[in-house]
């Protein structure tokens, strides 16, 4: 088995369009469900690949999102959703692990971004899910360059498209909580100016509680996805380290300036990129399960 753009054309035709629908009328009951969606796409592939295993509940062990670095993970129910209405259409054919992909992929559309060809035929995981793989997985909120090249690398990326990938964070807020390390811990501000705007919003002596309510927007334009993350990030207004760190180096910069001036070329790299990363490490054939509700195995 291996993945095809016509899998589900003869168990599941209606499948595109009941998934569009779903993430097109979750997005007009709130407009941060896109961004949602798109980064619980890249939180499941990154720990034990594609495989809806971040969808699953706690149940005899803790589940995924119990790991600090999921930590603002939101809308797994919206992917439950679409997949109960997909049960009363193809029941037992589509996969959670493709429900989501596509719902990514429709998120990055329906907030004006590119429309994404996707190959489907994932499966779903059957073990329980992996807290533990979560905390050593999943990037940690001040990761460097050096180590983002590297993981997006294992992915089959380019720099360019590892830059466009995170491109990503053309929507959607980061926490004041995840910004702790890179305001202040000492040596991590790029931009002293542009640090202080972001210490403003998240005072150091905001509590616990706190900082995990409020929130910077990652670029001006957080509902829309569209190449403005790079315009900022190239003026020096990059809110994690990362975005911060890719005007800065001469292996990336001239990527940031690319997509800052040409938005299609940006879209089309991040399109690749975005084939890639939902296509790295899949179940496929009998590796994985169709489960029926995405939440839980049986
Ligand atoms: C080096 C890699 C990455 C790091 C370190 C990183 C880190 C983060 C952090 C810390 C947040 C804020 C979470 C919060 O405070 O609520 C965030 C938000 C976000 N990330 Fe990333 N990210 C990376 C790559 C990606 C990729 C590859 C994607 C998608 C393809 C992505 C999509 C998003 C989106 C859409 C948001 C906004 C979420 C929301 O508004 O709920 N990120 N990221
Ligand atoms: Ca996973
Ligand atoms: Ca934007």
């Amino acid at each position: 088995g291996r993945l095809s753009y016509d899998f589900y054309k003869g168990t599941c035709p209606q499948l595109e369009n009941i998934v569009r629908k779903g993430v097109h009328s979750a997005s007009l009951f709130d407009p941060t469900t896109p961004a949602a969606l798109l980064r619980l796409l890249f939180h499941d592939c990154q720990v034990q690949g594609c495989d809806a295993s971040i969808l699953l509940d706690a149940r005899t062990e803790p589940s995924e999102t119990a790991s600090s670095k999921n930590f603002g993970i939101r809308k797994r129910n919206i992917v439950d959703l679409i997949k109960a209405s997909l049960e009363q259409v193809c029941p037992g054919q589509v996969s959670c692990a493709d429900v989501l992909v596509l719902a990514a992929r429709d998120a990055v559309s329906l907030s004006g971004g590119p429309i994404i060809n996707v190959p489907l035929g994932r499966k779903d995981s059957r073990g329980p899910p992996n807290v533990r793989l979560a905390d050593s997985s999943l990037p940690p909120n001040d990761i460097g360059l050096e180590a983002t090249i590297k993981l997006f690398s294992k992915k089959g990326m380019t720099v360019e498209e590892t830059v466009a990938i995170l491109g990503a964070h053309t929507l959607g807020i980061t926490h004041c909580s995840s910004l702790r390390s890179r305001l202040y811990k000492p040596g991590n501000a790029i931009n002293a100016g542009f640090v202080n705007t972001l210490k403003l919003k998240c005072p150091a002596n905001q509590g616990n509680t706190t900082s995990k309510i409020k929130f910077v927007v990652n670029d001006l334009t957080p509902i829309q996805f569209d190449n403005e993350y790079f315009v900022k990030t190239l003026q020096g207004r990059g809110v994690l380290k990362i975005d911060a760190a890719l005007p800065l180096d001469s292996r990336t910069r001239p990527f940031v300036e690319k997509f800052a001036r040409d938005h299609n070329a940006f879209y089309r790299a991040f399109s690749s990129a975005f084939v890639k990363l939902s296509s790295s490490n899949v179940l496929l054939g009998n590796q994985g399960v169709i489960r029926r509700s995405c939440n839980r195995f049986d």
